[in-house]
């Protein structure tokens, strides 16, 4: 699905990640864990197209990325999901309208699609928030409500930067249980944590791979976990 060749990125001439090559396949489940600063939300940005690598190659679906015209990179976009760190809502419009706005951008907000956000509403747990703003929600409902959106359009992959940071234990593994079933539902899932327990909870349920970042590189981490 994504295919790392040599590829590297710094920012102001500082290099964060060198001859990077790697594959991510579809329909896999992955983490990536690394010290803090080491480069992971930079690595997100270069799958999710948000940035283009410097160096090297990042191909999506057999294309490389730095060939692809603004349109191309548009429609590969809607192709991917993103929970950011800090969920990034609109604070103004409702948590409802929040989901829904990838469909808006889309030009595909529908009657018909209306019952696929209640849906997902509902598959998140937060049908009674629906008309909440995001500043009322709790770091557990902010989550969930970032990862109902970012599934509204349905993307082959998911990434998630620490969707689980700032939640409790239990909170975390409900979460988890949410990206253990869309992978289960063929979607590839890219999750960006420093949490070794739910990695290990993760094991137990889905045949997860490890990159661990450090020094510039992501290499596969063995089984040690
Ligand atoms: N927009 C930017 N401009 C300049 N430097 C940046 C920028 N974004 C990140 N950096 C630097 O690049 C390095 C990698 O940052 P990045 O956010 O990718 O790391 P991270 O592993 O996700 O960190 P954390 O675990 O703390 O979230 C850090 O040294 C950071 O200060």
């Amino acid at each position: 699905m994504i295919a790392f060749e040599k590829a590297s990125f710094g920012y102001d001439g500082h290099p964060v990640l060198e001859d990077v090559s790697l594959t991510l396949e579809a329909g896999g489940f992955y983490f990536l864990t690394g010290p803090s600063g080491s480069g992971k939300t930079t690595f997100l940005k270069l799958c999710s197209l948000a940035l283009l690598p410097r160096g090297g190659r990042v191909a999506f679906f057999g294309e490389d990325a730095t060939l692809l015209d603004r349109d191309r990179i548009a429609l590969m976009r809607r192709r991917m999901g993103m929970v950011h760190q800090d969920c990034q809502f609109i604070d103004h419009l409702s948590v409802r309208r929040n989901i829904a706005l990838p469909l808006e951008i889309a030009g595909r907000r529908t009657p018909a699609a209306d019952k696929d956000i209640e849906d997902l509403m509902g598959w998140v747990a937060l049908g009674h928030r629906a008309d909440a703003y995001p500043p009322e929600l709790s770091g557990g409902e902010r989550q969930r409500a970032a990862l109902a959106r970012a599934v509204m359009l349905s993307p082959d992959l998911l990434i998630a930067d620490e969707p689980t940071g700032n939640v409790d234990r239990e909170m975390g593994e409900r979460i988890l249980s949410l990206l253990i079933e869309l992978n289960r539902l063929g979607r590839t899932v890219l999750i960006a944590t420093h949490d070794l327990e739910l990695i290990r909870t993760a094991k137990r349920e889905v045949s997860a791979r490890v990159l661990r970042l450090a020094d510039g590189q992501v290499r596969l981490a063995g089984h040690e976990l």
